[in-house]
């Protein structure tokens, strides 16, 4: 196996200033106190050639914290990281040119000129020239269907247009690992579609290593083959997105529709509620689903319209798992 990424026992403390409300200003400025935050708890993991990782976690789990060190953006306490064989704070520059990062809504693009042009200059940049390299954008531009906007200045763009244009930038050099914190935010069916399905193709073609951090579950889902999911600067569950799914197969997700209130039973849970139906969550060692379908008009006040058995998703057993263990 081909190892590119190599997380082994990092630790990362923050070290915040906390104002004394007991004391003065001058005082609390002339004396600081301060506090440790714990983002990350001595973690360990390895990514290696054409894994699609998706990294997840609920806020504060030190995604953001894991990525920015591995772009040497910050230095980790303790522990040592590999990106490429390199370290990369000291070997930032050198690992640059073989990666490439999308982080949230953070631009890659020079927002007064037209579009191509930033496109032009990161080539430059890069020294992405040839003649192959031309192709290669011609392929971006074409996949993400960006061609009847590429003369338009970047800040005239909807999120949607200049999104693309960000995966096109961030993919313009053909990096090896592609590191991507929240890059679907706010975007629009087709676009996520657009960039999900490029993601995918890359991969399969050119084995590019992908690291997706995202609250997304369902795009998680839909591009992962791996799944770290992070808790409270703790790695919680490290391997195959199928197996982790698996683990939950006795929980079974029902819709039901025409009702907003069901008296809970041993086995029920409600796991979310709308205006005109409810879906909740049965486990079926104790409880099967016929069993509970025959119970359904004893425990609602309302008319039930129709009840529907849904595809366990990563979203349900997320919160599932923090409701039974209070993980993170
Ligand atoms: N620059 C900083 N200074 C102090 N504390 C920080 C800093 N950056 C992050 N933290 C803290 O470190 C912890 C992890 O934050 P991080 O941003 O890595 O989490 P995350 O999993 O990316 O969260 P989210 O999903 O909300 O983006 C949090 O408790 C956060 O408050």
């Amino acid at each position: 196996m081909d190892e590119l990424i190599t997380v082994d026992h990092v630790a990362m403390d923050y070290r915040v200033r906390e104002e004394d409300q007991s004391r003065s200003k001058v005082s609390n400025f002339l004396h600081p106190d301060y506090r440790t935050i714990k983002a990350l708890k001595a973690i360990n993991f390895q990514v290696n050639r054409g894994d699609i990782l998706g990294y997840v976690g609920e806020n504060g789990a030190g995604k953001s914290t894991t990525i920015k060190i591995l772009l040497g953006i910050l230095r980790q306490t303790s522990g040592e990281v590999r990106v490429l064989g390199d370290d990369p704070v000291h070997d930032r520059k050198k690992i640059a040119r073989r990666i490439g990062a999308l982080m949230g809504q953070k631009s890659q693009l020079w927002w007064e000129l037209p579009l191509q042009d930033s496109f032009y200059f990161l080539q430059k940049m890069y020294q992405h020239t040839a003649h192959e390299d031309q192709v290669w954008l011609s392929e971006l531009i074409e996949r993400l269907q960006v061609e009847s906007y590429l003369k338009q200045p970047v800040r005239e763009l909807s999120l949607g247009q200049r999104m693309r244009g960000e995966f096109i930038a961030t993919l313009i050099h053909q990096p090896e690992i592609v590191f991507l914190d929240e890059p679907t935010l706010g975007l629009d069916v087709a676009t996520r579609t657009a960039v999900l399905n490029l993601l995918l193709q890359i991969n399969r073609e050119r084995h590019t290593t992908i690291m997706y951090t995202s609250h997304e579950m369902a795009d998680v889902e839909k591009i992962a083959n791996r799944l770290l999911l992070l808790g409270k600067g703790s790695v919680q569950y490290d391997g195959d997105l199928d197996q982790f799914k698996d683990q939950y197969a006795a929980y079974q997700r029902v819709a039901i529709q025409g009702i907003t209130e069901l008296t809970m039973i041993p086995g029920v849970t409600l796991y979310q509620r709308n205006n005109s139906s409810l879906e909740c969550l049965l486990d079926t060692r104790l409880i099967s689903v016929a069993d509970f379908i025959q119970k359904v008009p004893n425990l609602t006040r309302g008319a039930v319209k129709g009840i529907t058995v849904l595809p366990n998703d990563l979203e349900m057993i997320l919160l599932l798992r923090s409701k039974q263990k209070g993980v993170d």
